[in-house]
């Protein structure tokens, strides 16, 4: 990918709407840097975009406890980073074993123990969901890029994710945590079921069927099926174009997209972003300036705008 232009991406004939034409596409490089070496993941940047990846192909991608610790390294890292706008969260791969393409197979249940999954330290970790909320709280949009299997833990994770981009030929949506006896009751579940609708998601959980990524475009859990040879540039570029907008709006209308499915933590999370935008006003500062100089504050002059 490093030096090329965008490729042209083919309009798909046979369905209706399979990605949307970029009309101001533009060629541009893409020269990713690495951020952090990792074990179990990769990490880059460019151009206001970080690309964390799934980095363990021989086993589809399956996540162990330093996985998740990694990526919660990482994902705070892309959050706390204030040239960062949109995260990518894709995959290497294929496989070296037997050439196969996977997102992320959910937990590795070779490390799955008693209580959790088994970490060096020893203690039995369920912390992905720490992960799915920092992907979910944090204040830029995270893209999943889907080149193969999204299975399980997997799949929950590409819900989680503000879009998702999937691979044509190899992506395949599975939810297998009925066959290992897990349940993702959070987003994994009861967030897909706002995207896809109450029956879908029980058939994908009940039944666990292999979906491809048209099917998972028809339901309403992809925003675009992409040429495999496409994906990456793909996600870049959508990457490109929402860091063309407004930082503030961006960060307002997630907040405000995920305000009535989190609760009081949605209600939280927004406004917090509204306090700060209201510290940015006179008003805040002649506050905080009357309690520093022991006065009290004059809010005469400010006006009730309507
Ligand atoms: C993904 C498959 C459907 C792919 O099938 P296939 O292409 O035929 O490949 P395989 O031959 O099966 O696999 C190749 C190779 O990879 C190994 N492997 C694959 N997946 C895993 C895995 N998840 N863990 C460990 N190893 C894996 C496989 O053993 C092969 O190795 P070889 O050495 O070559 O034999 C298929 O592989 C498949 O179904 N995989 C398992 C999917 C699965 O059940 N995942 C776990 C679901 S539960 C979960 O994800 C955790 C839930 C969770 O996150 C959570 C939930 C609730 C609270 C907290 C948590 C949390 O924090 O963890």
């Amino acid at each position: 990918m490093q030096g090329n232009a965008f490729p042209k991406i083919q309009q798909n004939s046979a369905k209706p709407v399979i990605l949307q034409k970029n009309k101001n596409r533009l060629d541009m490089t893409i020269n990713w840097t690495t951020a952090k070496e990792y074990e179990d993941i990769t990490y880059k940047k460019c151009d206001g975009v970080a690309r964390i990846a799934f980095n363990r192909p021989e086993v589809r991608n399956a996540f162990r406890p330093k996985t998740t610790s990694e990526l919660y390294d990482a994902f705070y890292d892309a959050m706390e980073d204030t040239s960062i706008g949109v995260v990518l969260l894709s995959a290497e791969g294929p496989s070296p074993k037997d050439g196969v393409y996977a997102f992320c197979s959910g937990g590795d249940q070779r490390a799955r123990g008693h209580q959790g999954y088994v970490g060096e330290d020893g203690y039995h970790r369920l912390n992905i969901l720490e992960v799915q909320r920092l992907i979910r709280f944090m204040p830029k949009v995270v893209i999943a890029v889907v080149p193969g299997w999204a299975v399980g833990g997997g799949h929950s994770l590409h819900v989680v994710c503000d879009m998702t981009l999937a691979s044509k030929e190899h992506a395949i949506f599975k939810q297998t945590d009925a066959d290992v006896t897990s349940f993702d009751g959070g987003y994994g579940s009861a967030y897909l079921a706002k995207m896809v609708g109450q029956k879908r998601a029980r058939e994908i959980f009940f039944l666990g069927r292999n979906y491809s990524a048209q099917e998972a475009y028809d339901m309403g859990m992809v925003n675009a099926v992409v040429p495999h040879a496409e994906l990456e540039d793909t996600a870049y570029e959508w990457a490109q174009e929402i860091l063309a907008k407004s930082p503030t709006s961006i960060k307002m209308l997630k907040f405000a997209f995920n305000l009535t499915d989190d609760g009081m933590v949605g209600q939280q999370v927004f406004a917090g972003e509204a306090t700060r935008l209201a510290y940015m006003t006179d008003e805040a500062k002649e506050g905080r300036n009357a309690f520093l100089e022991k006065r009290k504050p004059n809010f005469k002059d400010v006006k009730w705008i309507p």
